[in-house]
């Protein structure tokens, strides 16, 4: 390839900041080979030779699709969110789970898909505490947990970074939808700094840069505790002001000041003007920027029928050498559960 052609190429991939991109019939034709390929070659999730597998066969997706993900991965892009419209799925799925930690021990289609276009985005991560250090997690609603701020949860999840008080939180998490809710109103809520910055006022700017906010563990990471930790203070805002990073939790990140209170809430306000919605319909895939966007889930109303509302989810890092101390046991993928302070 010549200079020029090179440039052309950088540019023209540098255009394409979509934030949405739909199979054809014969991509979706594509993906099934490739899915079936990861399939003849593994058959339970949580090995480290199967996200070897999907790492090797990734290549192997439709062209366009790499250019989407590859894309994002580099760039980003001002939704922060990437969805993969008509991924396929088989039509005769089981009942949505119900229990508290679910998650895929075989390699479905669904975990499969996953694995393939999110390792395209990273390495595969996971964490002792959550759904015990699956690298799939079943997202569904459990009866008796409605009102909980939890993936498990039907009321107003609000806005958050995936696991915004680790070290080694998710640069990407990614959200495929087996199964949308009956009514088809809970709506996958995204909200991205990129855009928000722009309403932010200096001074609240500023304050959200300092460390005047303290965030708390998750409960899914302290399930069977009587309190939540609370990490030392930190900004929540980073990064240039071309290319801000944003690490909060609506729910778990409390200021230290009233200063810093005024400030929280203009950034709250700012995400919340900002925010996009879509429900997921099943096949789709969201892949969230978890260091600039923030995400949450409108409420719906669970029937505990087998046919209510399925996601599954994975997490990836750009790259796992800045978690290899953290990682239990050395080599996979896996986080030790923290020493909770
Ligand atoms: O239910 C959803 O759409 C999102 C839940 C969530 O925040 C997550 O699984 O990380
Ligand atoms: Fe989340």
């Amino acid at each position: 390839m010549t200079h020029a052609s090179l440039a052309d190429q950088a540019v023209d991939d540098r255009s394409d900041s979509a934030s949405g991109y739909t199979l054809s019939p014969h991509e979706v034709d594509q993906v099934a080979l490739v899915v079936e390929r990861l399939r003849s070659r593994v058959s339970e999730v949580d090995r480290p030779e199967t996200v070897t597998a999907a790492q090797l066969l990734h290549g192997h997706l439709p062209e366009g699709l790499l250019r989407a993900l590859e894309h994002f991965r580099r760039y980003g892009n001002p939704d922060g969110g990437l969805t993969i419209r008509n991924l396929p799925l088989p039509a005769d799925l089981p009942p949505t789970p119900q229990a508290v930690n679910s998650v895929a021990v075989e390699c479905t289609t669904s975990a499969a898909l996953l694995l393939l276009l999110m390792s395209r985005m990273g390495d595969p991560i996971s964490y002792a505490e959550e759904k015990h250090g699956a690298l799939i997690h079943d997202i569904c609603p459990v009866p008796g947990e409605e009102d909980q701020q939890q993936n498990t949860g039907a009321v107003y999840f609000k806005l958050h970074t995936e696991n915004a008080f680790h070290v080694s939180r998710p640069d990407f998490l990614g959200l495929l939808c087996l199964r949308p809710d009956h009514d088809q109103r809970a709506a996958s809520i995204t909200s991205s700094i990129s855009r928000a910055v722009r309403l932010l006022d200096p001074v609240d700017d500023a304050v959200l840069r300092q460390p005047r906010f303290r965030t708390r563990l998750a409960p899914s990471f302290c399930r069977g505790q009587v309190s939540r930790p609370y990490l030392d203070p930190a900004p929540v805002l980073a990064g240039s002001p071309a290319h801000p990073l944003l690490t909060v939790d609506f729910d778990d990140t409390a200021p230290c000041d009233p200063q810093a209170e005024a400030a929280l809430d203009a950034l709250h306000t700012a995400l919340q003007a900002v925010r996009r919605e879509a429900v997921l319909l099943s096949g789709d895939l969201v892949i969230i920027d978890n260091s600039t966007t923030v995400h949450g889930r409108s409420e719906f109303t669970p029937r505990y029928d087998g046919a209510d509302r399925w996601l599954q989810r994975m997490f990836v890092v750009r790259s796992l050498r800045n978690a290899l101390d953290l990682l239990d046991p050395a080599g996979s993928y896996r986080c030790r559960a923290l020493a909770v302070p």
